[in-house]
């Protein structure tokens, strides 16, 4: 994979998500000098990274780049203002990508003045190359273009295209907000394992190893999560009591998890103002 075709890129807000990415990309060998990051207060550790490795840094956008790709990745209750304050990147040719929740690609087209848009969703394991980035373009965007545009998102990990914007929604509810979840069901198992009798650190380590060993797994394998987990169910053992909880048709986890993808879906609707 080659990121030089995303070059000038221009990376609009290097926070957690932003910064996670733009990390990526340095690991898979885009060129540092290619890039240009505008943020008025990057966080330390992406300070010393863009520091490091000699990136242009501003604190809003210069009118000497145009962008081969705008990467807009600030809050989305910023966009208002931040997105004509970028404009002076944008160019003809300049495909944006936005990775922010809820704004839609009519927000993005009229703050910023083009119809070369890419609305996506990314999630934080992008820290460590192995993120779920889900995108829709509008059919301004050509194929060639489309092409850097998955090369940049796989650099940090799986891209999955839809054709449908609300379905943008619909996947920050499952892969954007997810990881959050799974680290609550750390939090849970955890605090289970405590009002279990366990001593909390080691409560905390078996919670820990049993989500990352268990996620190692699923990577691994090529069996399905629902066969991993019959492996794991011996009949009548202790397995099986424990998901006649989980699995129950009255406050499950799997209607949870419907309510919990449910109100982030919504949320992200909200968030498009
Ligand atoms: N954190 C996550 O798990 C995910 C976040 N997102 C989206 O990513 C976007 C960023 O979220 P986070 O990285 O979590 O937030 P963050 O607060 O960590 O990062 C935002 C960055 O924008 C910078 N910024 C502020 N004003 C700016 C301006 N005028 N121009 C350029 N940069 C400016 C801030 O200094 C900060 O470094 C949001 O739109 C969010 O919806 C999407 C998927 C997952
Ligand atoms: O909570 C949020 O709004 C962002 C978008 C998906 C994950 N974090």
């Amino acid at each position: 994979m080659s990121l030089a075709a995303a070059t000038p890129l221009v990376l609009a807000g290097s926070g957690k998500m932003g910064g996670a990415m733009l990390a990526g990309w340095l690991d898979m060998g885009l060129d540092p000098a290619g890039v240009t990051v505008i943020d008025p207060g990057p966080p330390p550790e992406i300070a010393n990274l863009i520091s490091q490795k000699g990136i242009r840094l501003e604190a809003s956008a210069p009118d000497d780049v145009t962008a081969a790709v705008l990467l807009v990745a600030v809050k989305p209750q910023m966009m208002g203002d931040v997105l004509p304050a970028l404009r002076p990147v944008v160019g003809s040719e300049t495909v944006v990508v936005s990775i922010a929740a809820g704004t839609t690609i009519a927000t993005l087209s009229v703050g910023l003045g083009t119809d070369n848009v890419v609305r996506s969703i990314p999630n934080t394991p992008a820290q460590v190359g192995r993120g779920m980035t889900v995108a829709v373009a509008t059919c301004d965007v050509g194929r060639a273009q489309r092409a850097v545009v998955t090369d940049l998102l796989s650099a940090v990990g799986k891209v999955g295209w839809v054709e449908d914007e609300e379905l943008i929604d619909a996947a920050t509810g499952v892969s954007g907000s997810g990881p959050a979840y799974v680290f609550f069901l750390v939090e849970a198992l955890a605090e289970a394992g405590r009002a279990a009798g366990l001593d909390a650190d080691l409560a905390m380590t078996l919670a820990r190893q049993t989500v990352t060993g268990a996620g190692e797994l699923l990577h691994r394998s090529d069996l399905d999560a629902a066969t991993l987990r019959q492996n794991v169910t011996s009949p009548g053992g202790t397995t099986a009591a424990a998901l006649n909880v989980l699995m129950a048709e009255e406050g499950g986890l799997a209607g949870l998890m419907r309510e919990a993808v449910a109100a982030a879906t919504k949320r992200s609707r909200e968030l498009a103002g």
